[in-house]
């Protein structure tokens, strides 16, 4: 069986980094080409950090993809750059993981109608913890017997998004079962703005940043004299690799847009 070749944007992140490791360590996986602001034409064997990955670092993902001609895109960068990488990819016949948080509804659609468009397979997976994509399903299940609900999600400083897209995506699994409802009291006054966190169909999103967190999210219920709290703890990025393992074998074999890893866990 031909080996999928894959490239991975963003190799000298956090998520790239493990990326790069579990496409290196999967026999049935070819790491053709890492996409890099930095490095142009090193092997990536040469940059600080690795040692023996023989890809090519790319900084013109047109050269990359013609040159390489990959089967798959591992996208862990920033929304703008994750977005364009993306659309270049299913322009290109390149199927598109993409973990990259931060993107718009708008974003999602244009991707979705780029995928119909071509015919090509296209994941985007807000979490690939596979415990994190059972706390949202569970969440969702919850809200149909719990009309009240806040979400909290907690991660490291250095996030760039907020709120998470974990949290973006279990609001609106939650809002699909739950009939909109203004959460609180009617009346009620912020003294300090934001004290009651985004606002999302009614229900409360409260992002927590601090250094030592990796990504958390609980997700609390209550009703009358009872709480209900979902959590999900990931304590290292390798926690997220089973699921980019599962999303690179299916776009494969699939050539829908999935939003949301729930969509292919069986
Ligand atoms: N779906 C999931 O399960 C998960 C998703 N994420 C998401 O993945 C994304 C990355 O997270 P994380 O690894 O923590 O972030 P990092 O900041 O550690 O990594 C992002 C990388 O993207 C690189 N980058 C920026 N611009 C470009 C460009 N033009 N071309 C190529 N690479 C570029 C950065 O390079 P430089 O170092 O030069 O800035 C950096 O190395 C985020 O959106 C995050 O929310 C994170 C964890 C899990
Ligand atoms: O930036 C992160 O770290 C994470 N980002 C994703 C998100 O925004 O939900 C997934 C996970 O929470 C880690």
């Amino acid at each position: 069986m031909a080996k999928i070749k894959i490239v991975v944007a963003g190799p000298r992140g956090r998520m790239g980094k493990e990326a790069v490791k579990l496409v290196m360590e999967n026999e049935n996986y070819e790491l053709v080409g890492v996409l890099d602001r930095k490095n142009e034409g090193k092997s990536l064997s040469d940059v600080e950090g690795f040692t023996n990955e023989n890809a090519i670092v790319y900084t013109d993902i047109h050269k990359c993809f013609t040159e390489q001609k990959p089967d798959v895109l591992v996208d862990l960068t920033t929304p703008e750059v994750g977005m364009e990488h993306t659309v270049t990819a299913l322009e290109y016949g390149v199927r598109p993981v993409v973990g990259t948080t931060g993107f718009s509804s708008g974003d999602l659609n244009k991707l979705e109608n780029l995928s119909k468009q071509t015919g090509l397979g296209c994941i985007i997976a807000p979490n690939f913890a596979i415990g994190a994509v059972l706390m949202m399903k569970f969440s969702q299940m919850a809200a149909k017997y719990f009309s009240d609900v806040e979400i909290l999600e907690l991660h490291h400083d250095q996030k760039l998004d907020a709120p998470s897209g974990t949290a973006v995506k279990t609001a609106e699994m939650i809002s699909s079962v739950r009939e909109a409802k203004q959460q609180g009291h009617k009346d009620e006054k912020e003294t300090i703005v934001g004290a009651r966190g985004a606002n999302y169909d009614g229900m409360h999103i409260h992002s927590v940043r601090l250094p030592g967190l990796i990504a958390h999210q609980q997700v609390m219920f209550g009703s009358d004299g009872q709480t209900l709290s979902i959590r999900h703890d990931s304590y290292n990025r390798a926690s997220f690799m089973s699921g980019v393992r599962l999303a690179v074998d299916t776009v494969m074999k699939n050539n829908s847009f999935v939003y949301g890893l729930e969509n292919i866990i069986e």
